[in-house]
């Protein structure tokens, strides 16, 4: 059995995490942690998510003391915090030998001057950021397997890059027209503390981060190619469906697009390649990502649309499935019962 901490246990990807640990054969939860100050502190999960009532876990207050015991008391340790938190405490928790998996956003991004752009923070982690690999499961599963610490990627970024890879790898996008995403995202995207801007009388349908939105760069560097990514927030809890419109390059045919998703994604069991277009209900509390895609052959515009649950495979499941990786077993273990 595989031992793991998990800091940022009171919020959302925290407590899916909990679950999903816990529902796993090969991990035994060694302890759940939020802020050295948090008014949750001493809490048991079960008060603050009922759904884990059953699950016997104290909310900790973090310390340094309890940062450095963790890399060499457990093997994983998962960040479900805020990305300053994340970004200071890497070099300490990456020092021993436990292996960290970041939910953030902090060390996804290698060029620091785009991320203080996007971020509002300067990075300072050079060491942990060239060792970090990006925790996409189905693209990077050789890096992932033998990486120390991971970047687990952005909830649109997911659903994003799963949608349009196998078109970038295989040289079928038009190289001067760039994919438009479009997606909309359940308000469990912004995080469990309360706000204005989420509050159920407030959420109704709107665009939010146009033409700025820190996911932008993320997508565009793993896919290579510049997008326009507009994100919106819906008045639902969990899930977001990205419809991405695309031109392609010259004389691509329906039954060619069809052949590089398959080849993309066989023996790829999280992702679903679907004979329709997918609905959020589809892939609420999973952890797949469901595609699917059409092409007017005529204009050579292709509309290609992803599904995913935000905090599972935008999140924790994901998470899970780089562990998976990481210690040899198969992808969807503890995850596809
Ligand atoms: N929600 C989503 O769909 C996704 C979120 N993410 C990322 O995952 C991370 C967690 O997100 P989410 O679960 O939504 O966030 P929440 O706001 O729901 O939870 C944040 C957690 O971190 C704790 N926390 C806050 N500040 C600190 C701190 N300084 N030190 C230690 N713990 C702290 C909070 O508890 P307390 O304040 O009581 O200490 C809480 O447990 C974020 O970086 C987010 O950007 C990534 C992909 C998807
Ligand atoms: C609805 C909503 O607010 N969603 C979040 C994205 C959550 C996510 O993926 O988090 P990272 O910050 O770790 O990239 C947002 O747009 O900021």
């Amino acid at each position: 059995m595989y031992k793991v901490a998990i800091i940022g246990a009171s919020g959302y990807t925290g407590a899916q995490l909990v679950q999903l640990v816990q529902q796993h054969p090969s991990l035994t939860l060694a302890g759940t942690y939020v802020s050295e100050n948090s008014a949750d502190a001493g809490k048991n999960i079960g008060a603050l998510h009922g759904n884990l009532a059953h699950v016997d876990a104290t909310l900790t207050p973090i310390s340094n003391e309890i940062l450095v015991a963790l890399t060499s008391q457990v093997d994983f340790i998962f960040l479900a915090t805020p990305h300053e938190a994340s970004h200071d405490w890497m070099p300490t928790l990456s020092s021993g030998r436990a292996k960290v998996l970041d939910l953030s956003g902090a060390f996804r991004l290698k060029d620091t001057a785009v991320f203080e752009q996007f971020y509002g923070f300067a990075h300072t982690q050079k060491n942990s950021l060239d060792v970090s690999v990006y925790g996409l499961a189905e693209w990077h599963e050789d890096k992932i397997a033998n990486a120390s610490v991971i970047a687990v990627p952005g909830c649109y970024p997911t659903a994003s890059l799963t949608a349009l890879k196998p078109l970038a790898e295989n040289g079928l996008l038009d190289a001067n027209v760039r994919p438009v995403i479009n997606a909309v995202s359940g308000v469990s995207g912004a995080g469990r503390k309360a706000s204005l801007t989420t509050s159920f009388f407030e959420v109704s349908l709107h665009a939010y981060g146009v033409l700025g939105h820190r996911h932008t760069p993320e997508i565009e560097a793993y896919l290579g190619t510049p997008v326009i990514f507009t994100p919106h927030l819906g008045n639902f809890k969990r899930g977001i469906l990205a419809t991405i419109t695309v031109k392609l390059a010259p004389n691509v045919s329906q039954s060619q697009l069809d052949a590089v998703y398959q080849d993309a994604y066989n023996g790829k069991p999280i992702v679903r390649l679907r004979d329709s277009f997918p609905k959020i209900d589809d892939v609420a509390h999973t952890p797949f990502v469901d595609l699917h895609w059409k092409l007017d052959e005529a204009s050579g515009y292709a509309v290609v649309t992803a599904a995913i649950d935000n905090v599972m495979k935008g999140a924790a499941s994901q998470a899970i499935q780089c562990l998976n990786i990481m210690t040899k077993q198969p992808v969807e273990t503890g995850l596809v019962l």
